[in-house]
């Protein structure tokens, strides 16, 4: 399979296979093991160097430490049960509104 954004639901089925196994030989289960928490403190831990990495100019950082965040989004996910499919949905519904526009009718500031 070409590297597309089908990788995801194919590392997404991988941390569901794991996610119950040994955290001494699975990071994914070391990462659920340690519920919500854990894992929602390492995703953003990961946004802040995906951000040091753009902010420093640091394209090969940026790309690496998006593909962890990638990760340890799905890691959270599939720790708090939701399946990818339902964010695919959210976003298909957001699709064409812009974010613009969605704001103002919230009647939100800048
Ligand atoms: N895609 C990933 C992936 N991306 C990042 N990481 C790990 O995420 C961690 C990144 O966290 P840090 O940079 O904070 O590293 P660290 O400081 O050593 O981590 P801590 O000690 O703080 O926990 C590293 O240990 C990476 O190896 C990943 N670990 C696993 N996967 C995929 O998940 C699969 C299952 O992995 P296991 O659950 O370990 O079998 C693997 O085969 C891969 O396909």
């Amino acid at each position: 399979m070409a590297a597309d954004a089908r990788q995801l639901d194919a590392l997404f089925e991988t941390i569901l296979s794991r996610k119950a196994g040994d955290p001494a030989s699975s990071y994914t289960a070391k990462l659920v093991a340690g519920g919500t928490p854990l894992c929602a403190r390492k995703l953003g831990e990961e946004a802040v160097e995906t951000v040091v990495a753009a902010l420093t100019g640091d394209t090969k950082g940026l790309i690496s430490e998006s593909a962890d965040l990638l990760f340890h989004w799905l890691v959270l996910l599939a720790e708090r049960g939701i399946e990818p499919a339902a964010v695919y949905a959210e976003l298909e519904r957001r699709e064409g509104r812009s974010g613009i526009d969605e704001k103002a009718s919230r009647g939100a500031g800048q």
